[in-house]
């Protein structure tokens, strides 16, 4: 097959830079344009030393003219810039956006949660989401040339909980996710509540009480497994780690506990990248670092009648950039896990 080249726009970013990191494994793969914003002109060894090969490449700015004759662009941008420079993109070349600007269908949950114009949304690349007829989300990433790329938070929690409503085992009202994530969540830009200082040693929850915006895309998706609209409690939590996202979801039992499990091994029998790990063994961050694994283990607590489902991912593999490459392979008909780690690192 002949070469595809793939660009990245936001490449000095932690998103941008993660997509490299795997397109440079990509046997299929050459890597063309890497553009940032206000570090035009820099090289990408001294933002980035880990991708060895790509040390000489200087980031340009980013323009449609810099994607010229490109197979495909990833886009690792702040939401608003990715539906401006996607407009301008020809409709033949894959574009795949880790930010926001797509993935939300209805406007107005749209504008309950973003400050800029609703743009419209595309394909949603979560290729594992059950949906409530069996079907996957993956039948729409087949030949798409433009794809959503999910939330990082999202995909742990949707992974975690639309088996149990696909097979109605839950109620839709009473769902909570509580989330811990790494710092590169919130990319590579300093900000005061991450500074090392303030984040080493510390656990501390933020977008507390419905206002993190990653709530009605989690609500999308599950309403999507069950096909009818779920409502879901969410709180993050930013954790003293790098990267990684802990996810521990539960909603209400509303059917047969021994059903529970089935549901999962039902669904995940032949997903190469979620892992319903054996009976009493529970996901962790460590073990799926640079991996585009999620794990996951289901419990039922009868005590209190609730399914309660842990989800481990690393927000930077999964979480975005390993699902813009397994999007890539499937929009491209590729086999879907070429050049992506199944295997993390440790400790
Ligand atoms: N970090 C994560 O875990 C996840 C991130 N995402 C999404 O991926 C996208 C990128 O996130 P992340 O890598 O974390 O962010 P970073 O802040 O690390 O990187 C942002 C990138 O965008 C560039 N940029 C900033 N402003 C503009 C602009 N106006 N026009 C063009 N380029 C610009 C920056 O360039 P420069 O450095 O040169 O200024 C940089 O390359 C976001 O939409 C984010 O929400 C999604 C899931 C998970
Ligand atoms: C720790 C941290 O700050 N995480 C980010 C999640 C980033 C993400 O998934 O990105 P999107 O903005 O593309 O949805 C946050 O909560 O905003």
């Amino acid at each position: 097959m002949r070469m595809l080249t793939v660009g990245v726009a936001g490449a000095s970013g932690y998103a941008g830079s993660e997509a490299l990191r795997l397109l440079l494994g990509h046997p299929d793969v050459r890597v063309g344009a890497v553009t940032g914003a206000s570090t035009v002109g820099q090289r990408l060894g001294e933002l980035a030393p880990h991708l060895a090969p790509l040390r000489d490449r200087e980031l340009v700015e980013t323009t449609p003219q810099a994607f010229a004759d490109h197979d495909v662009v990833i886009l690792a941008l702040p939401h608003g810039a990715s539906a401006q420079l996607a407009a301008q993109l020809p409709d033949d070349v894959l574009v795949l956006d880790c930010g926001a600007d797509f993935r939300l269908v209805e406007e107005q949950r749209w504008t309950s949660f973003y400050d800029t114009p609703h743009a419209c949304s595309w394909p949603y690349g979560l290729p594992e989401l059950v949906r409530a007829d069996g079907s996957k989300q993956r039948d729409d990433l087949v030949g798409a040339r433009r794809v959503a790329i999910p939330g990082c938070y999202p995909t742990a929690a949707t992974l975690a909980l639309a088996p149990a409503f696909a097979a109605g085992v839950v109620a839709p009202d009473d769902v909570v996710v509580v989330a811990a994530s790494g710092t590169s969540g919130a990319g590579r830009s300093t900000k005061p509540h991450l500074m090392a200082s303030a984040v080493m040693g510390s656990m501390s929850p933020y977008g507390v009480g419905g206002g993190h915006r990653h709530t009605p895309e989690i609500e999308q998706n599950l309403s999507t497994a069950l096909g009818q609209p779920v409502t879901v409690s969410f709180t993050p939590t930013l954790a003293p780690m790098p990267r990684g996202i802990l996810a521990t979801c539960t909603a209400r039992l509303a059917g047969d506990p021994a059903a529970v499990r089935a549901a999962y091994e039902r669904t995940y029998a032949d997903e190469p990248f979620v892992r319903l790990l054996p009976e009493g063994e529970w996901p962790a961050t460590g073990a799926v670092l640079g991996s585009n694994v999620v794990q996951l283990q289901v419990a039922v607590d009868e005590h209190a009648g609730r399914v309660v489902v842990v989800a481990a991912e690393d927000n930077l593999t999964k979480g975005t950039a390993g699902a813009a490459v397994q999007c890539l392979n499937l929009a491209l008909d590729l086999p879907e896990t070429r050049g992506l780690p199944t295997t993390g690192l440790a400790p």
